[in-house]
């Protein structure tokens, strides 16, 4: 048995590939940014080449910086970006046009028109999505409707489609093995989440044949072994999928129904562990597989932030304000408040609970008296004010009073934010000492399937907190507070 499990976790701006021991902890890490295409306002692609050479560069520098021999590595977890969209060719194994990511809106003429037929209550029910271009559906069909002769090319099963983990599992099995799993196909809007298998319904309306699609997988189960000539020699098992937010949810060892976590990268996302059953959101969550593990599907409510961290990598490169993300901290703490000042960072539109893609970012309440400080600060708090948003939409349609707030991701180093997000929303915030949790979680669900952990509850054990932030704010500041706030979303709706 090897002594380290290697994470592969596939994000939107970097990869990066952690190792892992039997204790959880982090033996080795290795990151790679890699381009952002911006074609056009709104469209953001990336090439998912450089994303498989960017994971390749990652695995061998990880290995060499930890010293750790490849015959040493008991399994590989892979998490990744969820959602964006790779197409190639079966034959070739190459990409026929870049791939779609996440946050790209190009696809919201395909949304505005299936919505225009009425068309949204059919796929939410499915899917416990929204027709939103968020999602890969719209994607695939943008893909085969724009790209020439790929739609001949998909009739005839000449090709693949895949989200960031399939992509990864093909490249890594050198072009065998075609798959995802529950977590990663139920952001497609092409699955049926609840008989879970792919809806051909669905799949018709949206016109894409069913052959390019993957087969759906539990989320900790051997898929696939590497070749031996991407693995320096070795086979080994790539045994754990999910998404990057459940996995992180996983990570975090959120096994319990009503258990939730928050994580601040490029965008935030709240997921809740609702167990064995969907909850039907009526407040704009997404209804969403957690895991499949030991032949038991679970759910998660979600909240989805489209911008969030990368507000503050805004305030850094846009405006030039600060020198780094952690700088934005020292700002904001060198004034007692906002002074009013409230900035809503629609920069891609609104996500949860508003689902507005047309809405722009806005600053509100700026007076002679306004500084930089103010201005650092306000966006900051946009981060706590749309967790709120998110939290009472969740409290709301799960009928469940979070007891605590477990928390990850880039932005959670900042004690400020993590301190007024507590204050803001009127309940403790936990911070773990592994904020690695998204690799985390993807090292668990591999390290289940090769039996490197033999149980979830071993996991739980393994969870350690750094920091409890507990709420310290009057209640009527907070509600004061948070109702300047809601006044600041309706008038940036309304400014169309
Ligand atoms: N101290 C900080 N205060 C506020 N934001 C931060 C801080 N450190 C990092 N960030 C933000 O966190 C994000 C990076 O987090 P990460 O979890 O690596 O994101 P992702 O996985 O989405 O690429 C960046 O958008 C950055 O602006
Ligand atoms: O790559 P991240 O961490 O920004 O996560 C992106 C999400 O998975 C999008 O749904």
């Amino acid at each position: 048995m090897g002594k380290y499990i290697l994470a592969l976790d596939q994000g939107t701006t970097s990869s990066r590939a952690i190792l892992f021991n039997k204790e959880g902890e982090i033996v080795g890490t290795a990151q790679q940014e890699f381009e952002q295409f911006f074609p056009k306002p709104g469209w953001v692609e990336h090439d998912a080449n450089e994303i498989w050479t960017s994971i390749l560069a990652c695995i061998a520098s990880v290995l060499r910086k930890a010293d750790v021999e490849p015959g040493e590595v008991a399994g590989i977890g892979i998490t990744n970006q969820r959602e964006t969209t790779v197409i190639w060719d079966k034959n070739t194994g190459k990409p026929i046009h870049h791939a779609i990511v996440w946050q790209s809106r190009q696809t919201e003429d395909i949304c505005q028109e299936l919505r225009d037929k009425g068309y949204n209550e059919l796929f939410n029910s499915k899917t416990g999505l929204l027709l939103d271009p968020y999602f890969s559906g719209t994607k695939v069909k943008w893909i085969l409707d724009h790209v020439e002769g790929a739609r001949e090319k998909a009739n005839n099963g000449e090709l693949l489609f895949g989200t960031i983990d399939t992509w990864l599992v093909y490249k890594l099995s050198g072009g065998k093995v075609h798959v995802t799993d529950y977590s990663n196909a139920s952001r497609t809007l092409m699955f049926n989440i609840y008989d879970l298998q792919w809806d051909d319904e669905l799949l018709e309306i949206l016109d894409i044949p069913k052959s390019m699609l993957p087969e759906v997988r539990q989320s900790s189960e051997v898929y696939a072994h590497t070749v031996d000539y991407h693995f320096f020699g070795y086979n080994v098992p790539i045994a754990g999928i999910a998404g990057d937010q459940q996995a992180a949810l996983f990570g975090q060892a959120c096994f319990e129904k009503g258990m939730a976590k928050n994580t601040y990268g490029t965008g935030c996302f709240m997921l809740m562990n609702t167990g064995s059953e969907g909850v039907k959101s009526e407040r704009g969550l997404l209804t969403t597989i957690a895991w499949g593990v030991d032949g038991k599907v679970e759910y998660a409510l979600e909240g989805s932030i489209f911008v969030a961290g990368s507000a503050i990598q805004w305030l850094r490169d846009g405006m030039r304000m600060i020198d780094s993300a952690k700088a934005s901290e020292e700002y904001a703490t060198k004034v007692e408040s906002t002074e009013g000042v409230y900035m809503v960072p629609a920069f891609v539109g609104m996500g949860t609970p508003y689902w507005d893609s047309d809405a722009r970012g806005a600053v509100f309440g700026l007076t002679r008296g306004t500084t930089k400080e103010h201005f650092i600060r306000a966006t900051l708090e946009s981060l706590a004010y749309q967790t709120r948003d998110v939290l009472d939409a969740m409290t709301a349609d799960s009928g469940i009073d979070l007891k605590s707030l477990r928390v990850d991701g880039g932005a959670v180093q900042n004690d400020f934010l993590m301190q007024f997000q507590s204050d803001i929303l009127g309940v403790p915030v936990d911070r773990p000492v592994v904020n690695e949790t998204t690799a985390l979680g993807a090292a668990f669900l591999a390290g289940l399937a090769v039996d490197f952990w033999s149980e979830k509850e071993e996991i739980a054990q393994q969870w350690r907190k750094d920091r409890t932030f507990t709420d310290n704010m009057a209640e009527e500041k907070r509600e004061l507070l948070y109702n300047g706030w809601k006044k600041a979303v309706k008038a940036t709706r309304e400014y169309k």
